[in-house]
């Protein structure tokens, strides 16, 4: 249902790559579809001194509207205004709260106000507090703020910017961003699995023998490596994406589809995360580097980066939730850049049938796969029989296409998660605690990791990684579904 909102986003960071990819065009998807019309103003505000109008063409530009829909874009830009803002000074939140006091008015807002954080979290905790002091949250309307990733670099860094953030904002008025909590086929796993018995009843230790999850890019590390280097895939995307998927496959069955039951749940079973020992991470995570091949230049070729860097660029590893339900099923994990394909898929093994009364005729194993990317779609294995005189079986596809019956496109994730915000609806967001889980797991890796001198693995840039990755599944007598191209 399409409800229109009436909101002020400010946007820190409003010059920035991320405010130009990904959240003009979203807001501008709310636009054409009608949650947003003409009680809404947006601020973009950063150092350099643009216009309102040099703004607007930039947002104009980031849509990439073509015919009918560039009457719109006009429209929508019209809403745009610009601040040239230093974060760090707090006069010019004088002059930010002016101009926000303008455009409630002459928007008739009612004071509701979205501020998105889209720069380095070293500024977040200063500007929750300027916004705070300076008046520039109000008394009528609500107040929330979106945070983007990364939410620190370790656990303690993390409950440092929530403290610094928790100062001025409580927990319900803080947005935590993980863009893949938006996608539509993340958002079908607690679909597929509390809307249906049959899975209800499979979805657990008795049943599931194991669980893949890969995440591959083709792209490199593109022009993030300031960041990049800082981060590694570990922190990147295993921390947040992976972690995430694996709570939304690993959770109990929350009491209702809510905010706070389904965060209960989630918050439960990342806290159920196995924590290895140093020895048990050797053993359970694979770490390497893209090297060159294929016409790629290697990580370390790529530029403003080291040419002795021991950052990650992938990472595959085998980990346990420890819950009553989980417990003792491998989910195996992996994530990389420059791998063959970009696909974004989930597969979950069921165990083999206890006796097969069609031996010597070998059964297919059971598996279904949540394919979150390049196509969304859903599909299971399952041994069927070969048309025709004897009995012969054969594996099959049970395909399901979201899109194919009739259905719109999906929308894209950032347009889903703006309008879960502007109806303060926080299931599709990482609380605190559950970012808290995520980064203890993760930091034992780390830990482990920085105190090994060990050289790290290369793959070759095209590949679906090290030769350890697969080796991770081969001593469990398993191997990875999903093979890269052509799969
Ligand atoms: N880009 C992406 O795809 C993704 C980005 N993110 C996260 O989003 C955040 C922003 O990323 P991204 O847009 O790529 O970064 P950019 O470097 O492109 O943008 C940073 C923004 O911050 C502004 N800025 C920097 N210093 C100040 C300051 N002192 N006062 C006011 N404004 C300042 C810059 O503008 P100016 O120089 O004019 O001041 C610019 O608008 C980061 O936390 C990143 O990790 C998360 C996921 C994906
Ligand atoms: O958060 C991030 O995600 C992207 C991958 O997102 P996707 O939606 O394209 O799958 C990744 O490229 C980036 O390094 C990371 O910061």
């Amino acid at each position: 249902m399409v409800t229109e909102q009436r909101a002020l986003f400010i946007i820190f960071g409003g010059t920035g790559d991320l405010a130009k990819r990904k959240l003009y065009p979203a807001l501008f998807n709310l636009y054409r579809k009608g949650f947003l019309k003409e009680n809404f103003a947006v601020i973009g505000t950063a150092r350099r001194p643009w216009t309102d109008e040099h703004f607007q063409e930039v947002v104009r530009d980031a849509i990439h509207a073509e015919g009918a829909l560039l009457k719109d874009t006009s429209r929508f830009a019209s809403h745009f205004y610009y601040q040239s803002h230093n974060v760090n000074d707090t006069e010019h939140y004088t002059t930010l709260r002016n101009l926000a006091e303008k455009l409630d008015q002459k928007y008739e807002i009612g004071g509701n106000r979205m501020f998105y954080l889209a720069m380095s979290p070293r500024f977040f905790g200063t500007i929750a507090k300027h916004l705070k002091s300076q008046k520039i949250v109000t008394a009528a309307g609500y107040n929330r703020v979106i945070i983007e990733k990364p939410f620190g670099r370790d656990f303690a860094s993390a409950e440092e910017l929530n403290e610094a953030i928790g100062r001025y904002f409580p927990e319900k008025d803080v947005f935590r961003i993980d863009h893949y909590l938006g996608k539509e086929m993340v958002q079908n796993i607690l679909a597929v699995r509390f809307g249906n018995n049959l899975f209800r009843a499979l979805w657990n230790n008795r049943y599931i023998d194991n669980i893949q999850i890969t995440l591959s890019e083709s792209l490199g590390v593109e022009e993030r490596a300031g960041y990049y280097e800082t981060a590694g895939a570990l922190r990147d995307m295993v921390q947040n994406h992976i972690l995430q998927i694996v709570s939304l496959l690993t959770m109990n069955m929350p009491a209702s589809y809510s905010e706070t039951d389904i965060r209960r749940e989630k918050i439960y079973a990342l806290k159920s995360l196995r924590k290895y020992t140093p020895e048990e991470v050797e053993k359970n995570f694979v770490r390497a580097q893209y090297k060159a091949a294929n016409g790629q230049r290697g990580y370390r070729e790529e530029e403003k980066i080291a040419d002795d860097s021991s950052t990650e660029t992938f990472v595959a590893g085998k980990l346990f939730v420890d819950n009553e339900n989980f417990s003792g099923v491998p989910i195996y994990i992996r994530t990389g850049k420059r791998l063959s394909q970009k696909t974004s898929r989930i597969d979950i093994a069921f165990k083999a049938m206890p006796t097969n009364i069609f031996a010597p005729q070998r059964l297919g194993q059971n598996v279904l796969t949540i394919n979150i990317e390049p196509e969304g779609k859903i599909f299971m294995q399952i041994n069927v029989k070969k048309i025709g005189q004897g009995f012969t079986l054969k594996n099959s596809h049970l395909d399901f296409f979201p899109t194919s019956n009739g259905e719109s496109t999906f929308p894209e994730a950032y347009e889903k998660l703006f309008a879960d915000a502007l109806a303060g609806d926080a299931t599709n967001f990482t609380h605190w605690e559950e970012v808290a889980h995520s980064w203890k797991f993760v930091d034992t890796i780390r830990d482990t990791w920085d105190k090994q001198n060990d050289v790290l693995e290369e793959y070759p840039c095209g590949s679906m990684g090290p030769q350890a990755s697969d080796k991770l599944l081969e001593r469990d007598g398993c191997k990875w579904f999903y093979q890269g191209k052509n799969n």
